[in-house]
C-alpha cells in the first residue's frame, strides 16, 4: 500500500459520496469512483484531477447486479494501492411497508446491506494481512429509530451499524479501523427518490458540513460518528447500557417472569 492510500468510494457520482471524493482528493488520496452514472463521475474526476492533481479511476457498476459487484470486489481484492473503502452507495424508498413492493425492498437490501458485506469481505483480508487501512460505512440515524416509519430502510441502516461494530471488534486488533457514520437529513438527491422535497424541510445539514464532520470523526478514529448528535456522551451512555445488559443474560433458566407455575 502506498503511503497515502487510494480510496474506493461507492455512490461517488453525487451527494455524500461525491463530497467524500472531493475531500479525500484534497487530502492527496488517489481515488476509485464507483456508481452507475459515468458522465457525472467523469465530470467530477476531471474537476478534481485539475484542482488537486490526484489520479482518479472510474469503475462504473450497479451494485445490485452480481456481475458488476464482482468487478468491484476483484478491484478491492487485487489493487494493493487501495487502503480505504467508503461504503456509501445507498438509496431509500418512500411509502409505508404495506404499500412498498417486495421487489423494491429486495433491491434496497441488496444495495444498502448486501453490497456492503460483499465489498467489505473483498478488502478486509488484505487489510488485516497488511495490518492497516480503513472501512467507512455510511449508516443513518434512521437505523436507531423504528419510530420514524421507514422500516426496511431503517433496518438496512441498523444492519450497517451492527456490521460496523462487529467488524471493528473483529478487525480492530488487526490494525484495521472501521467507522460507522450516522447522518440525519442531509441535502442530497436521495430525497427525490422518496418523493420528498428536501428544500421544504427544516433542520437539514449541508452535505459539505456532514462529510467534514465525519472526517473529524475519522481522524479521531471514532468507531461511531453521529454528526447531528450534539451531546456525544449520549451515544456512549446508550452503547454502555447495551453492553452492561449483555452481562445480565443468564441463560441456564428462563427469567423468573417467564416461568410457568406447575
Ligand atoms: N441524504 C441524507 O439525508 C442521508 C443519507 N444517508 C446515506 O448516505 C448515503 C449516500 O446518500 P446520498 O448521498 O444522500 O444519496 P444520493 O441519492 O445523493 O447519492 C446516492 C449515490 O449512490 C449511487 N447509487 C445509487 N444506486 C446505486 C446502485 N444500484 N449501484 C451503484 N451506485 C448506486 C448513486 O449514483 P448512481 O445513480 O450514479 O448510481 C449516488 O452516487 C446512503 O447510504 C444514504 O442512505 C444517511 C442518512 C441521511
Ligand atoms: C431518505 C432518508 O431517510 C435519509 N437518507 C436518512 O437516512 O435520513
Amino acid at each position: 500500500m502506498s503511503e497515502i492510500p487510494a480510496v474506493l468510494i461507492t455512490g461517488a457520482s453525487t451527494g455524500i459520496g461525491a463530497t467524500y471524493a472531493d475531500r479525500f482528493a484534497r487530502r492527496g488520496h488517489d481515488l476509485v469512483l464507483v456508481a452507475r452514472d459515468v458522465v457525472r463521475m467523469e465530470a467530477l474526476a476531471n474537476r478534481l484531477r485539475q484542482e488537486t492533481g490526484v489520479a482518479i479511476d472510474i469503475l462504473p457498476a450497479d451494485l445490485t447486479k452480481a456481475e458488476d459487484l464482482a468487478k468491484v470486489e476483484t478491484r478491492l481484492r487485487d489493487d494493493t494501492r487501495i487502503g480505504i473503502l467508503v461504503n456509501n452507495a445507498g438509496t431509500a424508498i418512500g411509502k409505508s411497508f404495506v404499500e412498498q413492493s417486495v421487489d423494491d425492498m429486495t433491491r434496497l437490501i441488496a444495495l444498502n446491506a448486501t453490497a456492503l458485506v460483499r465489498l467489505s469481505s473483498a478488502i478486509a483480508p488484505r487489510l488485516a494481512n497488511a495490518r492497516e487501512g480503513a472501512i467507512i460505512n455510511i449508516g443513518s440515524v434512521v437505523g436507531l429509530a423504528p419510530e420514524f416509519g421507514m422500516t426496511v430502510y431503517g433496518a438496512t441502516k441498523a444492519f450497517v451499524l451492527f456490521l460496523s461494530q462487529g467488524l471493528a471488534h473483529e478487525l480492530g486488533s488487526k490494525g484495521v479501523y472501521i467507522q460507522a457514520v450516522l447522518p440525519a437529513t442531509t441535502r442530497t438527491e436521495i430525497w427525490d427518490h422518496v418523493g420528498a422535497d428536501v428544500n421544504a424541510m427544516s433542520n437539514v445539514m449541508e452535505v459539505g458540513d456532514l462529510v467534514d464532520a465525519a472526517l473529524v470523526g475519522l481522524d479521531r478514529r471514532e468507531p461511531v460518528t453521529i454528526p447531528p448528535l450534539h451531546d456525544g456522551g449520549q451515544w456512549d451512555r446508550v452503547d454502555g447500557a447495551r453492553k452492561s445488559m449483555l452481562g445480565n443474560l443468564v441463560n441456564a433458566l428462563p427469567a423468573e417472569r417467564y416461568r410457568t407455575t406447575a
